[in-house]
């Protein structure tokens, strides 16, 4: 068997797509749609505070295209916040005139790859503050989730833990060149949701997006054991723009 070197693990994480089903919010009295708007906010106010006190984080942002009309991205100490949080907004009026589309359940991951032997991670603030890390009010935000390959001599996990390493060194050098334009949050969520990892990009230049995942395409780590799944991509809501979202 080849050796296992276990990632270290963060806050949980849920994505919450939603598309809004604009019939049904149409046919709400302008009262009933004040309620539902009004209820909205009352928890974003909460996710706010929940996160000035380091209790967790949300991003909050619209999707562009059909996929969903907007995601929360939420993270937590536990998983059974989490669904606290999903069955609190299921509740509200706002949520009644929504459609869930697609949700992702992952834990915030650090590969331990280039971890120093003989220290323990968990005692630098660096590396709990990315595991539990405020996620960022950047512009936009791109999701995919994603596998490594398990194909004949294209199998991630058949591979010795230094080649593996080397691969996610060569990754690391391509992700450097982005400091400061993308920031990755890695979700880790093998035995979690269908696919081994959600990757969520912020940035303020929608366009390097496009240019660090076609830069990854080219490095081998993503070129020989890269898989993808659906891409979500949007722009960063508040209060104010989701009032002229829903402003009829
Ligand atoms: C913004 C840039 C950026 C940077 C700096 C960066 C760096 C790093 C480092 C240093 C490490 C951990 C290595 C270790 O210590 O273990 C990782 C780990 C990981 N990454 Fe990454 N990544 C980035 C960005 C980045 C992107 C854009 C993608 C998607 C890939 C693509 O083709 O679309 C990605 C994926 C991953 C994954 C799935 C993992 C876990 C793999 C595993 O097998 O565990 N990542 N990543």
């Amino acid at each position: 068997m080849s050796e296992v070197v276990h990632p270290l693990d963060g806050w949980y994480s849920l994505h919450d797509f939603r598309a809004i089903d604009w019939n049904a919010w149409k046919s709400l009295t302008a009262q009933e749609r004040a309620r539902a708007e009004d209820e909205l906010y009352t928890l974003l106010g909460k996710y706010q505070s929940t996160e000035d006190q380091k209790q967790g984080s949300t991003a909050f942002y619209s999707i562009v295209g059909q996929k969903a009309d907007f995601v929360f991205m939420h993270l937590r100490e536990t998983l059974e916040e989490l669904n606290e949080l999903e069955t609190e907004f299921n509740k509200t009026m706002f949520a009644q005139v929504t459609i869930p589309t697609y949700s992702y359940v992952s834990v915030v991951e650090l590969g331990a790859y280039m971890a120093k032997p003989g220290t323990d991670p968990m005692q630098d603030p660096d590396v709990v503050a990315r595991l539990k890390p405020i996620l960022p009010k950047a512009g936009h935000i791109c999701f995919y989730p994603m596998n490594k390959k398990r194909e004949g001599n294209d199998n991630w996990y058949m591979l010795p833990a230094e080649d593996r390493r080397n691969f996610m060194r060569g990754h690391g050098m391509i992700g450097r060149n982005y400091a400061g334009k993308v920031k990755q949050i890695i979700g880790g969520s093998i035995g979690l949701d269908d696919w081994e990892w959600g990757v969520t990009l912020f940035a303020d230049d929608a366009l390097q997006f496009k240019r660090i995942v076609h830069e990854m395409r080219f490095d081998e780590t993503s070129a020989r054991f890269g898989e993808f799944g659906d891409f979500y991509v949007g722009n960063l809501l508040n209060q104010e723009k989701m009032a002229s979202m829903l402003k009829l």
